[in-house]
């Protein structure tokens, strides 16, 4: 059935149940090595998941590893431009678990990326990203231990979509020229506005279903969590790219309100309740004004439609969530995405879960690995109804590639996220004590020994690090 490939002789196969999966004691696992300094890191972390499975559950369970291409390695054994050939997605689909080092995409032309193409391909429509601190990892930032945040990143649209033409492309110039001459001006609220001829043009879809779909995961992810971190804080741009960004926000709230509303309130919402509370006799229109600091000079239609809001809340959830019952719910708010990026910084211990769309996940995800110690220890998982993918935030630092020398600890930590979805917690539990103390110890690769006071010199490679988190399993 493969062309080049032979699986593994023993093992079974992970399938799935209602979006969850059924793991047997000796799973085949697929990977992808990677390019750049995938040929570092996974021989690293492969060692670290295997010492530890064996470490926690003594040859009862087991990964049968199933070694498949994606690309450079990929056009080396199948021929020039197969970057990901048809047999490394039929054993993906097979096999429903996979782990995979960095693959390049080049910039400006060329292939579009192989990361996206396995996200778009399996529908591993949720890329989430837990940003945690261990202790004694060193941070540019004063308090990054208060830092504990997992992003929900929608996987499979916005502009990652990849629908875009090139200045001076044919179709590029006709769907210019279709929305200078028709479309635009046929839409009042867009005035004279035109698009420069010489522009290249790209398209940013965001549907309800996808954002729906991500944010009912973030909200389950919440429920998990412990009571104070019961948060899930919608990030987007949607005051600048309203039907878009703001819809993402709207059908967030929505879905939190219908699906989970005995699980959940609004931050507005809890605003009102509270206000309520703090004063039984307050009126509906004073209790309209403390929420909406400008209420006096808006038009008396806004100010109508706010005292609404009001009222609708106190009636609709007054029984089940007043009297302080929404202290005990997941809190639902939003941000303004370029706010965010200084609130983790400033008030990291103010979020818990933050679900966005594609491209403000993708900045976020590296802006706040930075503040837990860098690209070296941000993990990451694209995760869908009938298959996973577990990869590192970061790509492939070509610099560094072939030089034993970068972190693992992205890729080992996605390996524990990995064991952790199978249901294999001691094994990951081992995994990320070894990591931790090996930190502590001060026992760490080039990256994190630049930042430590006093640095850490000469800094383990990459080899050496696996064998200290091993070290310290116990
Ligand atoms: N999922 C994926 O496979 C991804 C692939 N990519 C692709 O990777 C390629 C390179 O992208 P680039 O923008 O350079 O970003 P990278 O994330 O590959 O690297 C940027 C910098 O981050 C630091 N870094 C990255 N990984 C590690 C690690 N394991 N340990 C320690 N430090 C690390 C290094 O910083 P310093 O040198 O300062 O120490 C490195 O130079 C591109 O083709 C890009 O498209 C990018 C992101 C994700
Ligand atoms: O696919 C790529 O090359 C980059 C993807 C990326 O940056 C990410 O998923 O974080
Ligand atoms: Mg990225």
């Amino acid at each position: 059935m493969y062309e080049k490939l032979t699986p593994p002789t023993t093992g079974s196969k992970i399938t799935f149940e209602n979006g969850e999966p059924i793991v047997p004691d000796d799973p085949i696992i697929p990977f992808i090595r990677g390019d750049g300094t995938g040929i570092d890191l996974w021989p690293a972390s492969q060692k670290v998941f295997d010492a530890a499975v064996q470490a926690a559950y003594g040859g009862k369970r087991e990964i049968n590893w199933f070694k498949v291409y994606a690309g450079d390695e990929a056009c080396d054994k199948y021929g020039t431009y197969q970057y990901l050939p048809q047999d490394t997605l039929d054993a993906i689909k097979e096999y429903g678990v996979a782990i995979k080092g960095p693959l390049t995409t080049p910039v400006g032309g060329g292939i579009r990326s192989l990361n996206v193409a396995l996200r778009q391909i399996f529908d591993l429509y949720a890329c989430v990203r837990p940003c945690r601190y261990y202790t004694g990892t060193p941070s540019p930032h004063k308090s990054p231990e208060q830092l504990d945040v997992i992003i929900y990143r929608e996987n499979t649209e916005d502009i990652y979509l990849g629908i875009e033409w090139r200045e001076g492309n044919e179709l590029g110039k006709k769907l210019i020229d279709y929305l200078n001459n028709e479309l635009i001006p046929a839409t009042p609220e867009h005035g004279k506005k035109q698009i420069r001829l010489d522009s290249g043009i790209g398209i940013k879809p965001i549907s309800k279903t996808g954002s729906q779909r991500l944010v009912k995961r973030a909200i389950q992810n919440a429920l998990r969590l412990p009571k104070h971190k019961q948060m899930v804080t919608l990030v987007h741009k949607g005051n600048i790219m309203k039907y878009t960004e703001g819809a993402f926000r709207d059908w967030g709230y929505e879905l939190a309100t219908t699906e989970f509303r005995e699980e959940c309130v609004t931050e507005r919402e809890s605003w009102i309740l509270d206000n309520q509370e703090r004063n039984p006799n307050l009126s509906i229109e004073e209790n309209a004004r403390k929420i909406d600091p400008g209420y006096d000079s808006l038009t008396p239609e806004k100010r109508a439609e706010i005292c609404k809001e009001v009222e609708s809340v106190l009636n609709s959830i007054g029984e089940t969530h007043g009297k302080g019952q929404w202290k005990d719910k997941i809190m639902v708010n939003d941000r303004i995405a370029d706010s965010i990026f200084q609130q983790i910084q400033t008030r990291p211990g103010e979020y818990s879960i933050l679900a966005t769309m594609n491209l403000n996940g993708d900045y976020l995800s590296d802006a706040a690995a930075a503040i837990v110690g860098g690209l070296g220890m941000g993990p990451g998982a694209n995760i869908g109804d009938e298959c996973a993918i577990f990869e590192a935030t970061h790509g492939t630092a070509p610099k560094h590639a072939g030089l034993d020398r970068v972190n693992p600890g992205s890729l080992i930590l996605s390996g524990v996220m990995m064991l952790e979805y199978m249901g294999w917690q001691e094994a990951a539990d081992l995994i990320k004590k070894g990591l931790a103390t090996a930190i502590s110890n001060r026992e760490v690769t080039y990256d994190l020994a630049r930042l430590m006071e006093p640095p850490v010199e000469p800094p383990l490679k990459c080899s050496e690090f696996a064998d200290a988190i091993i070290r310290n399993f116990s």
